[in-house]
C-alpha cells in the first residue's frame, strides 16, 4: 500500500479538504428518526456512506457511538470500514488508544494491521502515558501504509488545562509542545530530506480550530512536524472555516478540517447530506485557498 500521507495528499487535493464525522450519537440518531440500537446505528452508517463515500478526503468514524452495543455495535463497525475499503474511502477510526507500548501493541493490531477486520487507514492516538509508549503503534501503521493522529491540543475547553501544561521534564514549553516536537522527530526519521508530495509523514496531529489561538504561547512547531493536521471543532463546537485558516492557513496542503454535526445534522436524507458536506468541504478550501471538489 501506499504510505498514508500520499493518500491522504491525493485524496484532499481530488476531494477538497474535508474529514465528515460519523458519529451515530443517540441524539443524532432520534434527528434522524432511528431507533437507538444496532438496527438504527446500520441505517445511518449506510445513508451517511451512501451520501459520501468516494466523495470526502477522509471520513471518520466516531468508535466510541460503536462500541457502547459491544460486539454488535462493533461488528457494524467492521462493515463500515469494509465498505470504505471496497469504495475507495479512506476512513480514520476515531478511538483515541493509548497505552503502556506491549499493549499499543495490542491496539495496532486492531485498527492497523491487514488482518484485522477493523484494520482503518488510520486511527487516533491518546500520548498520555507517553508519546514514546505510542511507537508499536506508530510503527504497525507505518509499516503498513497507514497513518496515525495523535492528540496535541484538542478542540474541547477542558484539554487545555493538561496540554497547555508545562514547561515538560525535555524542555519543551508545554505538553503540546512536546507531543509535536516527538511527533516531528518521527515523521523526520521516516522522511528524511524528502521533498514534494511524499514529503508528509505517517504521524498526523489533532489540533483543535476552537483553541489555535493558544499556539504560539504554547511554543508549538506545526511546521516542523511535516504531518496532517486534523482540525476537529467545526460548527456545532463553534469554530468556523476561517478560524481553520485563521490557525492553521499557513500548512493549508497539509490541513484536515473535520465536521460531524454540521454535517449529519441536514440529515437524513442523503443528497442532502451529500450536499452538507459538499458545502463545507467548498467553504473549507475557499478559506484555505486549496482547490475545491
Ligand atoms: O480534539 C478533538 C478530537 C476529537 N474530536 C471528535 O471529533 C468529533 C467532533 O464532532 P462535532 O459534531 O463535529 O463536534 C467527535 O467525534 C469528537 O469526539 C473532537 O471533537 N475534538
Amino acid at each position: 500500500m501506499r504510505a498514508f500521507g500520499d493518500r491522504l495528499q491525493a485524496a484532499l487535493r481530488a476531494r477538497g479538504p474535508l474529514c465528515v464525522g460519523l458519529d451515530p450519537a443517540p441524539a443524532t440518531l432520534a434527528r434522524w428518526g432511528l431507533a437507538d440500537d444496532v438496527d438504527g446505528l446500520r441505517r445511518f452508517g449506510d445513508t451517511v456512506l451512501d451520501a459520501v463515500a468516494g466523495r470526502v478526503a477522509l471520513l471518520k468514524p466516531q468508535v466510541a457511538f460503536y462500541e457502547r452495543f459491544g460486539s454488535r455495535g462493533l461488528a457494524a463497525l467492521e462493515d463500515v470500514l469494509a465498505r470504505c475499503r471496497t469504495e475507495g474511502q479512506l476512513v480514520l477510526a476515531d478511538a483515541k488508544r493509548g497505552d503502556i507500548g506491549s499493549t499499543a501493541a495490542g491496539y495496532a493490531a486492531a485498527w492497523c494491521d491487514d488482518a484485522s477486520p477493523l484494520a482503518a487507514d488510520a486511527v487516533t492516538l491518546s500520548p498520555y502515558l507517553g508519546y514514546g509508549a505510542l511507537a508499536p503503534a506508530v510503527e504497525t501503521a507505518a509499516a503498513s501504509g497507514r497513518g496515525v493522529f495523535v492528540l496535541c491540543l484538542t478542540s474541547n475547553p477542558e484539554g487545555a488545562g493538561v496540554q497547555l501544561a508545562g514547561p515538560t521534564p525535555d524542555g519543551a514549553p508545554s505538553v503540546a509542545a512536546h507531543v509535536a516536537a516527538a511527533a516531528a522527530a518521527d515523521n523526520a526519521r521516516r522522511l528524511g530530506d524528502a521533498v514534494g508530495p511524499g514529503s508528509v509523514g505517517p504521524v498526523g496531529l489533532v489540533v483543535g480550530a476552537t483553541v489555535g489561538h493558544h499556539l504560539r504561547d504554547a511554543g508549538v512547531d506545526l511546521a516542523a512536524v511535516r504531518g496532517h493536521l486534523l482540525v476537529p471543532g467545526l460548527g456545532a463546537q463553534g469554530a468556523t472555516p476561517d478560524d481553520v485558516a485563521r490557525h492553521y492557513g499557513d500548512l493549508a496542503d497539509r490541513v484536515v478540517p473535520t465536521a460531524s454535526r454540521e454535517v449529519l445534522h441536514a440529515g437524513p436524507d442523503a443528497v442532502a447530506v451529500r450536499e452538507a458536506a459538499e458545502r463545507l468541504a467548498a467553504a473549507c478550501a475557499a478559506a484555505l485557498g486549496r482547490p475545491g471538489r
